[in-house]
């Protein structure tokens, strides 16, 4: 299969919520119609800034369909099927399945800490499940878990494993997960402050959490690296991680002032679900200073 599908610019979709903090299917098109106008190569939906930990089955399942109903032929689709059980994982992944999908992916084992040897099962069992290809997920300050460039090479023995999804934060672990997997891996760099240096160290593509509050300001990253512009690409990260760093700032959580940003920007997808704490009013200036710091890199770097 050809594997340039997953390069580019891919946004890790977040949770939209009505007023009463229900999914609501008309603010996820509206989220979708947003991401598609400004020319993303596709969307991870379902993973941590999709809010997967508070929602139950059926809703993680309504949001899979809404999305592919909505971007399904316009773009990239992961849906992330990581659960606490393998059963709910493998229920997800059907699901994906026959909404068109992809590609899957998924955390290892959350909670218990678990061994080598359950994690490859837990992954493999999910694969077994549907026909789809999929993405290995390591991000070990969230889940406890290090993925070794080992098991992942044994991972690789099973053909629907296309790469790897890499959120830890040593851009070295990019540069040995490409070593073992080659040309024929996708590896996703996961972390958005270290776009560029990830990219520089081997990552194909990205999916970020932050990507969807400034598209604009990834899509040209990736520009920068492709056409070797290490200077500019340099300048673009410092900026977007001025970005970064205000958001991660305020009192309430992160993407909690994402969704924020993207009132601002015309986009409501209501805001965030306890535990995570919504913004306070102290967090109205520090949002509208984020704003500003956003169109004045687009204006720089994009106009
Ligand atoms: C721990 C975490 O949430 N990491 C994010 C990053 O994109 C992160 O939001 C960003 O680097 C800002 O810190 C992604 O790697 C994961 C992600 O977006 C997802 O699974 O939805």
């Amino acid at each position: 299969m050809t594997l340039t599908k997953f390069h580019g610019i891919i946004p890790a979709f977040y949770a939209c919520y009505d007023d009463q903090g229900n999914i609501s299917e008309s603010r996820t098109h509206a989220l979708c119609d947003y991401l598609f106008e400004k020319g993303v190569q596709g969307v991870y939906v379902g993973g941590s800034s999709g809010e997967c930990i508070y929602q139950s089955l059926d809703e993680r399942k309504a949001v899979l369909s809404y999305v592919a109903s909505n971007l399904k032929g316009k773009m990239t689709l992961i849906a992330h099927v990581g659960a606490p059980s393998t059963r709910d994982s493998i229920e997800l992944a059907k699901h994906a399945a026959t909404l068109g999908y992809d590609a899957l992916s998924a955390i290892p084992p959350i909670y218990f800490k678990l061994p080598d040897s359950a994690v490859y099962k837990y992954w493999s069992e999910i694969m077994e499940a549907t026909p789809l290809s999929f993405i290995i997920y390591n991000i070990p300050q969230t889940t406890g878990y290090t993925l070794t460039p080992s098991l992942f090479e044994k991972l690789l023995a099973n053909k629907k494993v296309i790469g790897v999804k890499n959120s830890s934060m040593p851009t070295m672990d990019i540069e040995r997960f490409k070593r073992v997997g080659g040309k024929d891996v996708v590896v996703f760099n996961g972390p958005d402050e270290q776009y560029v240096a990830g990219r520089i160290m081997g990552a194909d593509a990205g999916i970020g959490g932050t990507y969807a509050v400034m598209p604009e300001l990834f899509l040209q990253a990736n520009e920068f690296v492709k056409a070797g512009k290490f200077e500019e690409a340099g300048q673009i990260q410092s900026d977007i991680n001025d970005i970064i760093i205000a958001l991660c700032s305020l009192k309430g959580a992160m993407y909690a002032g994402i969704k924020e940003i993207l009132k601002l920007r015309g986009v409501n997808i209501g805001s965030v679900r306890a535990p995570l704490e919504a913004v306070a009013a102290e967090d109205a200036g520090p949002i509208a200073d984020i704003m500003k710091l956003i169109d004045q890199a687009i204006e720089r770097y994009c106009g």
